[in-house]
Formats: C-alpha cells, sequence, structure tokens
C-alpha cells in the first residue's frame, strides 16, 4: 500500500504549489490512475514517491515505511519506474536496457538471460529476434513495450507509469493496455499511472484521482467518477459521454447471451435443417462435441445437405473474449460490420451472444441522465 498524507511540493522560486495538500491511499495490488489536465500535478506527485522530487511537506509511506527513512537506492530498487519517452539507452540492446537494475542487484548471467527471456514473452515479442536490437531498430509500440518490461525487470512491488502508452497510436495503445492488464492480473503489482486520457483511466483504473491545480478533487472507482461525479468540474472533465464511457466498464460477460442456442458439428445437417425450420431460425452457432466453437451455419447451407453440419459449417474468425470490455466489442462490430459477436474464451469455446441491439439497450437504457443513475443491467438479448 502507498499512503500519501497532506503532501504538498512547492518548487523553488514558486508560490503556487504544484502539489497541494493531498491525501491518497493506493491499496495493495491495484492501479491507481493520476489524470487531469496539464500542469494539474500529476507528474509532480508521482516523482515524490521515488524521490525524484523532494517532498516540501506531509509524507508517503510505502508499506507502512516513510520513504524519506529509507536508503534511496533500496527504496528505488523497489519501485519500477516507466515514463512516456520510455528513456531506453541508445547504445544498449534491449536485452541490456532491461537488464539495467538486475545488473545493479548483482544478478548472474543465466538468471539475467532468463529474465530477459521471460520479461519479452510475457509482452509477446519473440526473445531471439528482438533482444539483441537496439531501441532505433523498435517500433514505437515495441519501444513502449520494453520500457514497461525494464520497469518490471526486477520484479518490483511497485510500480509509476508516466503516460507509458502515451506516444502509441490508439490501436496499439488498447493492444498493448490489454497486455498489460492480463499481466497485471496476475502479478498484483501497486501502481500509480498517469495519464490524460480518461478512457485510459477508465479501462486500467481500479481507481481514479483526478487532479486540479495541485488538488485532489475526486478520488474513487471509474464507477464512481462516472456515475457520482463530485461537482462540475468532475462532469466537465469525464465528458457528456458518460454513456459510452461506460462501456469501457463493462464487459463482454455482464451483456452477453450466455449459454446460446448452438448445434454440434457432428449434428446430422437434415435434422438441424428440420429444427431451424420448425423454430424459424435461419441462422446457428456451431460447436463441436465439448463446446468448442466453431463457426456458423445457416438455412440455405443446409439446405439439401446430406451430410453432418461439420463438412459446411462456415468459420468466424472475429471473437471477443468474455473479459474484454464492450468498448472493444462494439469497436469489432462496427469495423467488420457483423449483427453479433460470439464470446469465447481463451481455450476456444463458445461461452456466449452480444448483438448490436443488446449493446444500444446497454448504453442507453443503462442511464438515465436526469437522475443520474444507473439501471442494472440483467439479461443479454435474443440471437437467433
Ligand atoms: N522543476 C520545476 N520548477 C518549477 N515549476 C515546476 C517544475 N516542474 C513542474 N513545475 C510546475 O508544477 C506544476 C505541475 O507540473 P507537473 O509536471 O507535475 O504537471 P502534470 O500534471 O504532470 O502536467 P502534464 O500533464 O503537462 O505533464 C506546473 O505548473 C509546472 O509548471
Amino acid at each position: 500500500m502507498i499512503e500519501l498524507e497532506r503532501v504538498t511540493k512547492i518548487y523553488p522560486g514558486t508560490s503556487m504549489p504544484a502539489v497541494d495538500n493531498i491525501d491518497l491511499e493506493v491499496p495493495q495490488g491495484e492501479i491507481c490512475i493520476l489524470i487531469g489536465s496539464s500542469g494539474c500535478g500529476k507528474t509532480t506527485l508521482m516523482r515524490m514517491i521515488n524521490r525524484l522530487e523532494p517532498i516540501t511537506s506531509g509524507s508517503i509511506k510505502i508499506e507502512g515505511r516513510n520513504v524519506m527513512d529509507m536508503d534511496l537506492i533500496e527504496l528505488r530498487r523497489g519501485i519500477g519506474y516507466a515514463i512516456q519517452q520510455t528513456g531506453l539507452f541508445p547504445h544498449m540492446t534491449v536485452a541490456e536496457n532491461i537488464m539495467v537494475v538486475p545488473r545493479l542487484l548483482g544478478w548472474d548471467r543465466k538468471r539475467m538471460d532468463d529474465r530477459v527471456d521471460e520479461l519479452l514473452k510475457l509482452v509477446n515479442m519473440e526473445p531471439a529476434v528482438y533482444k539483441n536490437r537496439y531501441p532505433r531498430e523498435l517500433s514505437g509500440g515495441q519501444a513502449q513495450r520494453i520500457g514497461v518490461t525494464r520497469a518490471m525487470a526486477a520484479d518490483p512491488p511497485v510500480m509509476l507509469m508516466d503516460e507509458p502508452f502515451g506516444a502509441i497510436d490508439p490501436i496499439n495503445r488498447e493492444v498493448l493496455q490489454d497486455e498489460f492488464l492480463k499481466i497485471q492480473a496476475k502479478l498484483k503489482k501497486t501502481i500509480v499511472f498517469v495519464t490524460h486520457d480518461i478512457h485510459e483511466a477508465v479501462k486500467m483504473g481500479d481507481k481514479i484521482a483526478l487532479l486540479d491545480a495541485g488538488r485532489l478533487i475526486q478520488y474513487g472507482s471509474p464507477e464512481d467518477l462516472l456515475t457520482r461525479p463530485k461537482n462540475q468540474f468532475v462532469k466537465d472533465f469525464v465528458g457528456a459521454d458518460r454513456a459510452l464511457k461506460r462501456l469501457d466498464l463493462l464487459k463482454v460477460k455482464d451483456a452477453m447471451m450466455k449459454d446460446p442456442v448452438r448445434c454440434s458439428t457432428d449434428d446430422p445437417s437434415e435434422k438441424i435443417f428440420e429444427h431451424m425450420l420448425a423454430h424459424d431460425l435461419n441462422f446457428l452457432l456451431v460447436t463441436e462435441p465439448g463446446s468448442m466453437f466453431k463457426g456458423y451455419v445457416n438455412i440455405d447451407m443446409l439446405r439439401g445437405h446430406k451430410g453432418i453440419v461439420g463438412d459446411i459449417v462456415h468459420p468466424m474468425t472475429i471473437t471477443v473474449r468474455p473479459d474484454q470490455n464492450l468498448k472493444d466489442a462494439l469497436s469489432k462490430m462496427l469495423t467488420y460490420d457483423l449483427g453479433i459477436v460470439v464470446a469465447v474464451n481463451e481455450q476456444g469455446q463458445l461461452e456466449g451472444v452480444l448483438n448490436s441491439r443488446t449493446l444500444i439497450s446497454v448504453v442507453g437504457e443503462t442511464y438515465d441522465e436526469t437522475g443520474g443513475h444507473w439501471g442494472k443491467i440483467t439479461t443479454g438479448g435474443r440471437v437467433i
């Protein structure tokens, strides 16, 4: 846990505090987002945690220990630090960059090599391909991945991340965010994460701290800020399209129809054709016995077919995961012009189906602008 108590920073030669009397608690294993307009004090606040900036007054404790009482080297070893500009050393290879802190800690060669491979695999970069490259031989997204892995190299319990995905185009940014959240779900670091982007904040944050002119305006879960903005400033900051932002918060599994009607690859086509006619269905999902998702059949494909469904099933390559957010699902549906999108789990098994009508009703019905209350989503929609 990181505890900030009445933390204030006044830069020498200035009179207005850059950080003004902030109390904040970041629980163990959570991501706390610092957000606010340019100059509101986010970076200053973060840099006081690892003492890159001296604290003017107040106290910062990590696991109950005041950072000012800790040996500086020991403090920084326990805190990974990733920044937007990545800070990679241009004359060092990827592997050497990742190993900066472990080398200082005196790790042996084998342990360092293993760690480089492990971390590169974690961020989906093939070690054999990338570890001997120099930063100039990486794309912007790859360099940011390396910046983040470097911060994680010595497995610090605390990470400070200052717009770590800031310089990346929106599509790769989503990919990096998803990767990072997956890693975080396993590693459970305590993270302070600065961003300018409210979508990123809502997606990544367990808690969001909204700052203005050095002061903490509201601190709470993304849900809190979106649904119970404390004042007009917060409302304006989170924006008028709060209903849409809620798509960042809700997961596919919250809105999908679970356990949808399906047939099996070993079902006879004629029997399924009759069944679909009888139930007025023209489209049916197909799984293997054991529920591995295979694709779909429609009534025209089945008409006159003598074999089994598995012979003619049409694959559906665009799918979502139940724990992806609804915004990702909507974006896939719009990009590929799909009326429905199927949710499959990591093993490829069919878990549910989401249709565009359900999605739209989630956005439309769950927020009552006048009362400002969110309704409950209780059901997915019927698909077939
Ligand atoms: N070294 C410094 N000396 C004097 N003032 C500073 C210094 N660094 C930052 N400031 C001021 O402190 C305030 C907070 O700056 P800080 O960089 O923490 O804001 P920020 O929220 O991270 O901004 P941005 O989003 O633009 O990065 C600003 O008014 C800035 O001008």
